[in-house]
């Protein structure tokens, strides 16, 4: 079975195809800067590269040219297009309907918009994403999966926010969490690398991107999550602020800031990127701290240290530690930061060995200390292949019945 993912961001489309066969990944793409006067192409298979920059003016040409590129005689990696089985897609906001992958049809999509509010940043571009595909290839079965549901076994007292209740009655304003596949995929994987069943862990999940977030997990089942009822919440991120008093967005608007300024401000130009004033990328952060640069340093220490007081709360949820796991751009790449935060737990026995943590950079591998009484693992994250999995076996049992 071949599977094409498409994970639509707001202005851009990246997508593979995967063969189920093998689980084995045969094109992956990315277009980015999507309606801007230039946008980026690019799609790698087995080492061809191709790219190109030129105008793509929204996500179904976007879908249109990616379509192209997959059946190129050069560059492609198949003949045609009716070679795609089933399609999965990433949905960002399942709301309070969907605890599991779905079939999509007119309902899914319907509700699909109705949690648009809810973010108004990701699910617009997935339904573009998921009516072009429709057009595209009509025939074909299509899956949501969505980031949320993976966080739905969340108790309410977990979920709920400290405002009255009617408020979440009227406008479902409660947690949600999000980056739930990547949580699920690496949660599994670290148990299959322990060789220990996940009903007996208490886990952490650190999925450090360019957005962030921490999941605690009980026996398979997480309890709790730092993102919340938009992916703003919880710790420093790349450009996002997370935590903050909100009445600093009163002060704020009261000083003259509209509210797509603020908006604009906490999503797109705090975190990490806005304290250093440099960039969202640890990568440059590194090169400014070892430059001297004091701005730098301070981005990355508030980063760390507010990752790590996260962790400890997760533990006093969890009342205990079993396993930590670090995943994602930041959390797989950056043997320093995992350095940092895991000095700040040292106190919960969590002790990293420092050697490992290095050798081990960027591949799968447990990078704990002999001594340590929790198992910490670095584990490559996979979105794609988890909602390739999702698609395979939705578009099976659909086929049974
Ligand atoms: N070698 C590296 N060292 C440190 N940080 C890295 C490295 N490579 C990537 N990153 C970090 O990972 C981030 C991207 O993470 P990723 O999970 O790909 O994000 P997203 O899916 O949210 O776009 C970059 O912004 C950068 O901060
Ligand atoms: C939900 C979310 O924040 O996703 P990303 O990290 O891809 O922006
Ligand atoms: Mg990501």
């Amino acid at each position: 079975m071949k599977i094409l993912v498409i994970n639509s961001g707001s202005s851009s489309l990246k997508y593979q195809i995967l063969e189920m066969e093998n689980e084995s990944c045969l094109v992956k793409g990315l277009v980015e800067r999507i309606g801007e006067q230039e946008s980026d192409i690019e799609q790698e298979n087995e080492g061809k590269e191709y790219k190109n920059i030129t105008k793509i003016k929204d996500h179904e040409e976007a879908l249109k040219k990616a379509m192209e590129l997959i059946t190129d005689p050069e560059y492609g990696c198949l003949k045609e297009l009716n070679e795609i089985d089933a399609v999965g897609h990433r949905v960002v906001h399942g709301g309070e309907e969907f605890f599991s992958s779905v079939l999509i049809d007119e309902e899914v999509i319907k509700a699909i918009e109705e949690n648009s509010d809810l973010a108004p940043l990701h699910n617009p571009p997935n339904l573009m994403g998921i009516r072009a595909a429709k057009k595209l290839l009509p025939n074909v079965p299509q899956v949501a999966v969505f980031d949320t549901s993976f966080h739905h076994s969340m108790p309410e007292k977990a979920y709920m926010y400290g405002l009255p209740y009617e408020v979440y009655q009227k406008y479902k304003i409660r947690r949600y969490g999000f980056h739930g596949t990547s949580h699920r995929y690496v949660s599994q994987k670290a148990s299959e690398i322990l060789k220990k069943d996940m009903k007996e862990l208490k886990m952490i999940t650190a999925h450090l991107g360019n957005g962030a977030s921490l999941a605690a997990i009980d026996r398979g089942k997480v309890i709790d999550t730092s993102m919340g009822f938009t992916p703003l919440e919880g710790l420093i991120m790349g450009t996002r602020s997370g935590d903050i008093d909100p009445g600093i967005v009163f002060f704020l608007i009261r000083k003259g800031y509209s509210v797509d300024e603020v908006d604009d401000l906490l999503n797109k130009r705090s975190g990490v990127y806005g304290l250093s004033k440099m960039s969202n990328d640890m990568r440059d952060i590194r090169k400014g701290i070892e430059n001297g640069d004091k701005k730098a340093k301070l981005a990355y220490d508030v980063y760390v240290y507010r990752l790590a007081k996260y962790i400890g709360s997760y533990i006093t949820a969890l009342k205990g530690l079993d396993v930590l796991v670090f995943t994602a751009g930041v959390g797989e790449n950056d043997e320093h930061v995992r350095m940092d935060v895991c000095d700040y737990l040292d106190f919960f026995g969590v002790k990293i060995d420092k050697e490992k943590n290095t050798l081990l950079n960027r591949k799968n591998g447990i990078i704990s200390a002999s001594d340590s009484d929790v198992d910490i693992l670095i584990v490559k994250t996979d979105e794609e292949l988890m909602i390739a999995q999702d698609t395979k076996r939705i578009v099976e049992e659909v086929n049974e019945k």
